[in-house]
């Protein structure tokens, strides 16, 4: 991904939070920061990312035959799939560093296939990337890595940038005065990606993208990210695209699961109905990760999207 993605840009777009519950006072001003701007941003409606027939080949290697998909806004969709299947593929496209061969990617109602490159760039700051190994600049300390986004693309003075990193990292529970001056490896794999999240979330993006977030983590590790990713949603409203091999974390943040096998959508909906809906390619998917389910599901149902419908199937 490029250094726009590494540093995890976006533009200021302040949440408009239904979550302002007292506690959060921080998160509230964060929220009433830049509300005109995240409606400009949304005036989509709630189907924020929409992929109608989209393919992708590389020569002769077709990647991607024809994908349909949709992430709510405020939502976490989660795409699981096996090796090669076209899952960084497919999040290249939706982020704006690929085109595709055919189809169409709307981003809030607009359709970005064959735009020119400037308004590409436009797109790209709406997405905060968060990286497998949180991507964090190893020379840095945790305040410049933070701040390099702030840096980069405002004018904000040196007083203001820091502050907004250390209110940053508070949030994300580190503290900044054990932190800010540590380099990436002096942190645990938690706080690096802590770290990176902070990074990402710097411009307040709307829509926060996670390649891999609990790769290479303990188990414990891991649900402290997943709780992380759950937290960044409740907290900031962002809509939530992350790319997984963890089916576990899948069933604990996903409102929507999509299955990615060979380049196509085999299965989508909530990790509970492709457990158990009609596709027999998801069920055994996701029996074969050993997982169990029962006691995973985590996201009350009453925050998912709509009744529990059977997961659309593409090949049965
Ligand atoms: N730039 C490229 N040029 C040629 N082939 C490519 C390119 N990018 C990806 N591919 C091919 O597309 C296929 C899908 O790759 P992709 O990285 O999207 O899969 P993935 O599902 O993310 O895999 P993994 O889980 O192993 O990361 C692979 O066969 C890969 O070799």
């Amino acid at each position: 991904m490029t250094n726009a993605y590494a540093r995890g840009d976006g533009p200021r777009t302040g949440q408009k939070s239904d979550d302002e519950r007292p506690s959060r006072p921080a998160i509230r001003a964060d929220a009433a920061k830049g509300e005109a701007q995240r409606e400009g941003i949304e005036g989509g409606g709630e189907e924020l990312i929409v992929l109608r027939q989209v393919r992708k080949a590389f020569d002769e290697t077709v990647v991607l035959k024809g994908i349909d998909l949709v992430v709510r806004r405020g939502e976490t969709t989660v795409i699981i799939g096996g090796s090669g299947a076209g899952k960084t593929t497919l999040l290249r496209l939706i982020v704006a560093l690929e085109q595709p061969t055919s189809g169409e990617i709307l981003i809030a109602g607009e359709n970005i296939v064959g735009l020119p490159e400037r308004e590409l760039n436009r797109i790209r700051t709406k997405f905060g990337m968060v990286y497998q190994y949180a991507a964090l600049l190893d020379s840095y300390t945790v305040m410049e890595n933070v701040a390099f986004p702030l840096i980069e693309h405002t004018k904000l003075s040196k007083k203001e940038i820091r502050e907004r990193v250390l209110e940053k990292l508070r949030i994300l529970g580190l503290d900044p005065k054990n932190v800010e001056n540590k380099f990436p490896s002096e942190l645990s794999g938690g706080m690096r990606k802590r770290v990176g999240l902070a990074r990402a979330l710097m411009l307040e993006p709307p829509i926060l993208v996670y390649d891999e977030p609990t790769s290479g983590l303990d188990p414990l590790t891991s649900r402290l990210v997943d709780d992380l990713i759950e937290e960044m949603r409740e907290r900031f409203n962002v809509t939530s695209l992350v790319i997984s091999h963890d089916i576990a974390s899948c069933f604990r943040i996903a409102h929507q699961a999509v299955l990615l096998i060979q380049g196509e959508v085999v299965a989508a909906g909530k990790p509970d109905s492709l457990a158990r809906g009609e596709s027999e390619i998801a069920r055994k998917f996701i029996e074969q990760s050993g997982v169990d389910i029962a006691r995973l599901s985590r996201v009350p149902r009453t925050e998912r999207s709509g009744p529990s419908e059977p997961s659309k199937t593409k090949q049965e």
